[in-house]
């Protein structure tokens, strides 16, 4: 038994069959990542009770929704689900749209109260207002405070962002971030969207085709090269960084784990946290530091693997600075010639850095 969510769901629909084991984090937010039909909603839907998997298995901690012996109603498990479009009642204020999953639970099982809700999801000043008069990604934060405030102990997220437009993402990602620091409870998020998985994830399931090919740590499982060809284009690290000072030439200089990189001046005070993404593509190999270079991020690295990709002609270099797991994506012609192999010393040059912010 674990603390956390455990799931383990069997279902053949013909040409679909879903076949997964997961055990996930009883905090933070775990992302079910995989392209359109992969089983994302059917996980979902599974853990809540709408989809009947015969012979499943699903509880979050000591409490069992589904076994051999039992099937708790969706009504009965205490969980809460965000949808793409948030379905707020329309003739309702906003509190009393909050206030209608809230007076469902008895004032002494309530996990949340409304104005610390409100408040992390920044929608004090919304509560007198109606849900048309809202932009769609502040009735997304409304549908989330609701779902908060019938005190669940799971929250599904079915991506809650999809149905946004660049402009609401960006206005609706920091308060997602917000709630995997703060809150106590898991969150599982189905995302097909690399970056926001990269940003708001802290435990990674890789989907593929009603299967999980990897389920770990975000960082971890970022940075395998034996994941299947599918997930290999879009191949990067994640790196947790704290912004440490800037440049007198208006750079900003980021420490992670093992070493430091310099990317474009920040706003953020010194000593924030920031998470970037460095796509493989973006990182070039060199056996000696490299001189004559624009390239400002030149890191001293050590191989610790090497993978063929499906795009011919390339690999997949698994680094080592300091710490911090890096990937290289170089052509086989590259690799031959600089004789690349585990355990070697070398530099890598990185010419991009995506702060997810
Ligand atoms: N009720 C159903 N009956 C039969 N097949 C279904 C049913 N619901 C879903 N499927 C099939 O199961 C597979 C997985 O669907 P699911 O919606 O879980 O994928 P997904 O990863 O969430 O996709 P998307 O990102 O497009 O939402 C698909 O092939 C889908 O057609």
């Amino acid at each position: 038994m674990t603390d956390g969510l455990r799931v383990r769901l069997r279902l053949d629909r013909g040409a679909f069959q879903l076949d997964v084991d997961l055990d996930l984090p009883q905090r933070g937010i775990s992302a079910l990542f995989g392209h359109s039909g992969s089983g994302k909603t059917t996980i979902l839907r599974a853990i809540a009770g709408l989809e009947r998997a015969p012979g499943g298995y699903v509880a979050l901690g000591s409490e069992v929704w589904q076994d051999d012996a039992r099937f708790v109603p969706v009504h009965a498990r205490a969980l809460g689900y965000v949808f793409q479009e948030a379905s707020l009642f329309p003739h309702l204020s906003v509190r009393a749209n909050l206030d209608f999953g809230r007076k469902r639970v008895p004032a002494q099982a309530r996990r949340f109260a409304l104005e610390p809700v409100a408040a992390l999801l920044g929608i004090e000043g919304l509560l007198d207002r109606r849900p048309d008069g809202l932009s769609g990604g502040e009735r997304q934060r409304v549908a989330i405070a609701r779902a908060l405030l019938a005190s669940p102990r799971l929250l599904l997220m079915d991506e809650p962002l999809a149905a946004l437009d660049l402009r609401r993402k960006q206005e609706i990602l920091p308060y997602l971030e917000r709630l995997h620091e703060e809150l106590a409870i898991p969150i599982v998020y189905v995302s097909h969207a690399p970056d926001e998985v990269a940003r708001l994830a802290d435990h990674l399931v890789l989907l593929d085709d009603g299967k999980a090919v990897a389920s770990g740590p975000l960082t971890d499982t970022l940075a395998r090269v034996d994941l299947p060809p599918a997930f290999a284009d879009d191949a990067g690290v994640v790196l947790e960084t704290t912004l440490a000072g800037h440049e007198e030439d208006a750079l900003s200089r980021l420490e992670f784990a093992g070493g430091a990189l310099l990317v474009g001046r920040r706003r953020e005070a010194v000593g924030t946290h920031l998470r970037c993404r460095i796509h493989a593509r973006d990182v070039s190999l060199a056996l000696e530091r490299p001189h004559g270079s624009s390239i400002v991020n030149r890191l001293p690295a050590v191989v610790t693997a090497v993978a063929a990709t499906d795009t011919p002609g390339h690999v997949l270099v698994q680094l080592r600075i300091g710490e911090s797991p890096v990937l290289a994506r170089i052509t086989a012609r590259s690799r031959r010639e600089l004789g690349i192999a585990p355990g070697q010393q070398l530099w890598a040059q990185i010419k991009g850095v995506a702060l997810l912010t």
